[in-house]
């Protein structure tokens, strides 16, 4: 169990009081990439919210970077979300100040007081997302495709286990999207676990790999292109 960065075994994950996804069972290993697909409403955000204990878990078992689920007691929270790295399709990056400000406060929200070692990682995540001289910018004179590698340089400030990215490509072009996901797939090689939530087809297409459907109520691997109907997963 202890290669598996999430293992989740016979859970129910419920929305309030509805059950969204039953019996669900779906293991990530350490620097594992899986695609997470499926239709509006099927259950994605449900399942990342479980993994992030935004969503109790009622039943069955869950394992996120180390941490049961079950037994998670709620300082324990913030201590697993330090694990996690998310990047969302909305870029969510302060607008009023630099690259490197905007990294900078999440640093400081973290605990990170030594001046050296923070001006140290800052150069490090941007250099992992080959933004090395940018980091004076503001964000709006920053492409959109700069902007993402700034969210994920952001998610890799604390050295995450896993990163959760929703839909990161989505509002990029092809061959933005393309360099998004170069710096994905580099990152997955490093040994960083990915679960990226999507439905673009193109890029899965461009981009094989594992992939996972939300479906009636069920987790199910399809791990076959052939199986995924793009069409459906369109509406
Ligand atoms: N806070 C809530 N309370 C009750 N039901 C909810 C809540 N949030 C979501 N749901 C329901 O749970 C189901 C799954 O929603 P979820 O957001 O996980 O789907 P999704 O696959 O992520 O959709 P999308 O592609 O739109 O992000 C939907 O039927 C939704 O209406």
């Amino acid at each position: 169990m202890d290669n598996f960065t999430v293992d989740i075994r016979s859970a129910n994950i419920f929305q309030e009081d509805n059950l969204v996804l039953s019996d669900v069972n779906f293991s990530l290993g350490k620097g594992e990439f899986v695609y997470l697909v499926g239709r509006v409403g099927s259950g994605k955000t449900s399942l990342i919210k479980t993994i992030t204990a935004e969503i109790p878990l009622k039943e069955g078992d869950g394992l996120v970077c180390g941490f049961n689920l079950k037994k998670l007691k709620r300082k324990h929270i913030p201590k697993l979300r330090r694990k996690i790295g998310v990047v969302f399709q909305d870029f969510q990056l302060l607008t009023d100040r630099s690259v490197y400000d905007n990294l900078l406060f999440v640093l400081k929200a973290t605990g990170w007081k030594d001046k050296s070692a923070i001006k140290q990682r800052i150069a490090e995540v941007l250099d992992m997302v080959e933004l090395k001289f940018k980091d004076y910018k503001m964000p709006h004179q920053l492409s959109g495709g700069e902007q993402q590698r700034v969210v994920i340089a952001r998610a890799l400030l604390n050295n995450p286990e896993l990163i959760l990215a929703d839909e990161p490509t989505g509002n990029l072009d092809m061959e933005t999207s393309e360099g998004i996901m170069q710096i994905l797939h580099n990152l997955s090689a490093s040994g960083i676990s990915i679960i990226m939530a999507t439905h673009n087809n193109q890029i899965i297409k461009k981009f094989p790999a594992r992939t996972i459907k939300c479906e009636k109520g069920k987790v199910v691997e399809t791990e076959q292109m052939t199986e995924i109907d793009f069409e459906s997963l369109m509406d």
